[in-house]
């Protein structure tokens, strides 16, 4: 531990001069409540702020970036409890890996926490992002939003997904495959279908929209500085562009009498016919669209990744979920699509999902921030305060998980769903695209053994952590015909 850290640890101060230094004059006029916070020093939580302004930033980037990503948290989980402050990115935060603690955390949300993202990503994402709203205003687009990506409206698509599974694996003979890049196509068509549908022109239109929308994903996460050549800048024009083409499909659908999406599109150009209130302008129906398609990008797209990686490695699971696919098919006329009922009976498939969400999920933690003082369980945390809900250490906890590293899809045999798991969040911000996502997963997983006798890497590779999850290489493989 650095100088610092020895002669700050465990002293509640630390987390003011933390403030102080991280926002200067903001963070004096925050001293200036502290009478009322004093009686409670001692219940704040402990933890190190590492060296002055980086923190313990390249201790928490070095170990990502190791074999052992998860010696950061287990490292100060062992120290200083469950709950612990660390400073990170120019922050001082708590970060908490207590189950309850962060199911207090999620669930609380206003008056207790609100959430909260970086400059960039708001950026990206635009005000009127689900991410971005609170309070009613986020309840109406949230209910808009799920309806569209309801078990009920997805039921009719597994045909439509199963199609494009298959077009993406038939390129994958006789050739090397990047699963990381057909990963990402795969799962960016998906979604975009279901959020916004290009119709007629879809290629053309499709392709020059996902170009864009790269560009934008590149700047959400990038450092936020706006000038020429930057990541950052070149996202903020791409949004623009990105922007003119939604207006642009809104314009067609309102003039036209055409054929009738069932996409998140027409969900929101038909808002106050649903629900009855006002309806949506445009700028809110963009920035709901491209934020949609953000936060189900990279997310789905990383765990298919290592769905293909673990099954690899492991060919018991692979010869189980073969027999659970050729079991599905044998009770089917041949050519005949994938149905909901088919998808439901999936269930090694999702425990494979599970193991897999658990060990590499691409979520490492969720923000938040405290609205006012917060004291749980004898612990105190003050207002204004960046909470983060680690999921990675939650998830790799041995005393939830025995062998917590070992990829063991027994471990969720008839296990139902607990706060112990959470690889799509809790309370009001649980994910809305849990099920589609789950639903591409296992649709891929279905095409993917049934269509291939087995897979080999063709060059080695590993996980990655740092700056997200993902396999260093992009796992390059080759396919073995049945
Ligand atoms: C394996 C894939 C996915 C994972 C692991 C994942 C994970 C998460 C997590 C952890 C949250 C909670 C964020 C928070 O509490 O701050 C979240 C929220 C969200 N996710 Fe996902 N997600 C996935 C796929 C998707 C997909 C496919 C979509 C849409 C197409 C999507 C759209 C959203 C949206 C819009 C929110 C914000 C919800 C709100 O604020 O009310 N996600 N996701």
């Amino acid at each position: 531990m650095s100088q610092w850290g020895i002669l700050l640890e465990g002293g509640a101060i630390i987390f003011f001069v933390a403030v102080l230094f991280t926002y200067g004059a903001a963070g004096l006029k925050w001293l200036r409540l502290t009478p009322a916070l004093r009686k409670r020093y001692r219940k704040l939580p402990k933890g190190s702020l590492g060296w002055p302004l980086v923190g313990e930033t390249f201790a928490f980037q070095h170990c990502l970036m190791s074999t052992t990503p998860h010696s950061f948290v287990d490292e100060r989980r062992r120290r200083y409890g469950d709950l612990f402050l660390t400073h990170l990115f120019g922050t001082p935060l708590l970060a908490s890996t207590d189950p309850d603690m962060n199911k207090f955390i999620l669930t609380k949300e206003e008056p207790l926490f609100t959430s909260t993202l970086p400059k960039s990503i708001s950026m990206a994402v635009g005000e009127n992002a689900l991410l971005m709203l609170r309070g009613d205003r986020h309840k109406r687009m949230r209910r808009l939003v799920l309806s569209v990506f309801s078990p009920e409206v997805l039921k009719h698509k597994t045909g439509s997904i199963q199609a494009s599974a298959t077009s993406i694996l038939k390129t994958w003979k006789g050739r090397k495959v990047l699963v990381a890049d057909d990963a990402r196509e795969y799962t960016f068509y998906v979604a975009m279908n279901a959020i916004i549908d290009m119709g007629q022109d879809r290629d053309e239109r499709s392709e020059v929209f996902r170009n864009r929308f790269l560009q934008l994903r590149a700047g959400a996460r990038a450092l936020p500085i706006d000038l020429p050549g930057t990541a950052f800048r070149k996202a903020v024009q791409a949004r623009k562009h990105l922007k003119t083409m939604v207006e642009t499909v809104i314009d067609e659908r309102k003039r036209s009498s055409g054929p009738q999406y069932d996409d998140l599109l027409a969900k929101l150009l038909r808002a106050s016919e649903s629900d009855g209130g006002e309806p949506l302008k445009n700028e809110e129906i963009v920035d709901v669209v491209l934020s949609s398609l953000l936060a189900g990008f990279d997310t789905s797209a990383n765990t298919l990744l290592f769905l293909v990686y673990y099954i690899g490695q492991h060919p018991q699971v692979l010869h189980d979920l073969k027999v659970e696919h050729q079991e599905i098919l044998k009770d089917k006329p041949a050519d005949e699509p994938l149905s909901y009922s088919d998808y439901k009976r999936m269930k090694l498939t999702q425990s494979t999902i599970n193991e897999t969400l658990r060990l590499a999920n691409p979520v490492l933690s969720l923000h938040r921030r405290t609205l006012q003082d917060v004291e749980y369980n004898g612990r105190m945390v003050p207002a204004n305060c960046p909470v983060q809900v680690w999921l990675r250490s939650l998830h790799t906890d041995p005393d939830l998980y025995p062998q917590p590293y070992n990829f063991d899809v027994d471990r969720w045999k008839g296990k139902a769903s607990t706060n112990n798991f959470i690889p799509f969040g809790l309370g009001p911000r649980l994910c809305v695209g849990m099920d589609l996502a789950r639903m591409e997963l296992s649709i891929f997983v279905h095409c993917l053994v049934t269509m291939y006798r087995t897979w080999e890497l063709a060059e080695e590779d590993a996980p990655r952590f740092f700056p997200e999850p993902g396999m260093k290489k992009g796992l390059p493989i080759f396919v073995h015909d049945l």
